[in-house]
């Protein structure tokens, strides 16, 4: 039964048996070899000898690939089983050479082959003791030859053999160094480039931020605030209604004056908080600079609108701030506008300015709605 993988664990397994059925290709030339050499009397055994290298190849292979395809290698410490598919190959390697008479010459280089398989995947301690295991296994094979079989095959051509063997695999050790060390190197690269990227994007964020922040209040900037605003006014559907209110704080230049700059920003500050919190998640709020703020309300036709900003207005005007008397409060104006999807924007915000206006002229501390005028 295939355990359930995340999609990671997935890719990894894909590479596994991607490298799986490619060492197939190369049991499939040995077996076409076996098959060759057997087909023009070369092949030191029987037809069931023969076959049975074909058989066991087929075997071991099919418990492997049941093996990557049940998931059940992610049981193990090494789950794409490079060790245990090495050893297997050369054992069977090995029983192969033991019948492939005069071609013995020629095989021995499939442990080369084998082993290349191990290149990027095993440590270089265990790439040497595969190659030593394949020297043994080797040694072994001819040794007992020489003693079971004496006269069958010159025992100095065999030693010969063993040490072209042996060269080679060295040769092959150190290449897979200069392999593995190149391979470090750029992952080692990958890595400081994936560092920088995180920092970039990182900086990108905080650049981000301070380009559509204001410093003072977190709010958004007046920039932000007519990208967003016109971003929203083309989604708009055809019945849709936004609101808009340009929010001047009253006598602000007063608090800065009798109580300082310090306490002028608290109010500032103040205020911000107070809408950041009155208002709803879609409703953006920005400072529109010095004590003008200025707001977007999503879907609010002019009677709501009004209601909204005129609680805020309540509420501020009751707001207490540390750096000022008790008994100080501020006020605010606003003057309020309505958008229709076929409105201009910079249209819109004057129609709200001059209700700021007006609400200034009548009085301070009042919100004002623009009344549009039919031509
Ligand atoms: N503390 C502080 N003051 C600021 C900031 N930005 C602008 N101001 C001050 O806000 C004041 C605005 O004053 P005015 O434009 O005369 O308006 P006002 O005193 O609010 O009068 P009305 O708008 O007519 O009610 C100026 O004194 C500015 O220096 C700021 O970031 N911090």
């Amino acid at each position: 039964m295939s355990e359930a993988i995340d999609s990671k664990t997935a890719k990894f397994q894909a590479l596994r048996l991607q490298r799986f059925y490619l060492a197939q290709v190369n049991y499939l030339i040995t077996y076409l070899v076996i098959s060759v050499a057997w087909a023009v009397g070369h092949y030191q055994g029987s037809a069931w000898l023969m076959l049975s290298h074909i058989l066991l190849g087929v075997g071991t292979q099919l418990v492997f690939l049941l093996l990557i395809r049940s998931n059940w290698n992610l049981r193990l410490k090494d789950p794409s089983m490079t060790n245990a598919q090495i050893v297997v190959a050369m054992l069977l390697i090995t029983y192969l050479l033991a019948f492939a008479g005069p071609l013995r010459g020629t095989l021995i280089m499939i442990y080369a082959n084998i082993l290349v398989f191990g290149i990027f995947q095993l440590s270089r301690r265990a790439f040497h003791i595969h190659s030593g295991l394949a020297l043994v296994l080797f040694g072994l094979l001819i040794t007992l030859e020489h003693y079971l079989k004496p006269g069958a095959r010159s025992f100095t051509l065999s030693l010969v053999e063993w040490f072209v063997l042996a060269c080679f695999l060295f040769c092959l050790s150190l290449t897979g160094s200069y392999i593995r060390e190149l391979r470090e190197r750029l992952q080692q690269r990958h890595n400081t480039l994936q560092a920088h990227q995180e920092t970039l994007r990182g900086m990108m964020g905080q650049l981000q931020n301070l380009a559509t922040t204001d410093a003072l209040t977190g709010l958004a900037n007046r920039r932000h605030f007519l990208n967003e605003a016109q971003r929203r006014m083309t989604l708009m559907r055809p019945s849709q209604q936004l609101g808009i209110a340009l929010i001047d704080l009253d006598h602000f230049k007063r608090i800065n004056d009798l109580y300082g700059h310090a306490a002028g920003d608290e109010v500032l500050q103040g205020f911000a908080n107070l809408a950041r919190n009155s208002l709803r998640d879609g409703d953006l709020v920005a400072r529109f600079g010095g004590e003008e703020f200025v707001i977007l309300l999503g879907n609010s036709n002019p009677e709501a609108l009004f209601n909204c900003i005129e609680r805020l207005r309540i509420a501020f005007a009751a707001l207490d701030f540390d750096s000022l008397p008790e008994g100080v409060h501020c006020t605010l104006s606003a003057g309020l506008a309505s958008i229709c999807p076929e409105d201009d924007l910079e249209v819109c915000l004057n129609d709200a300015d001059q209700a700021l206006y007006q609400a200034k002229d009548a009085g301070r501390n009042r919100c004002e709605l623009h009344q549009p005028s039919y031509v």
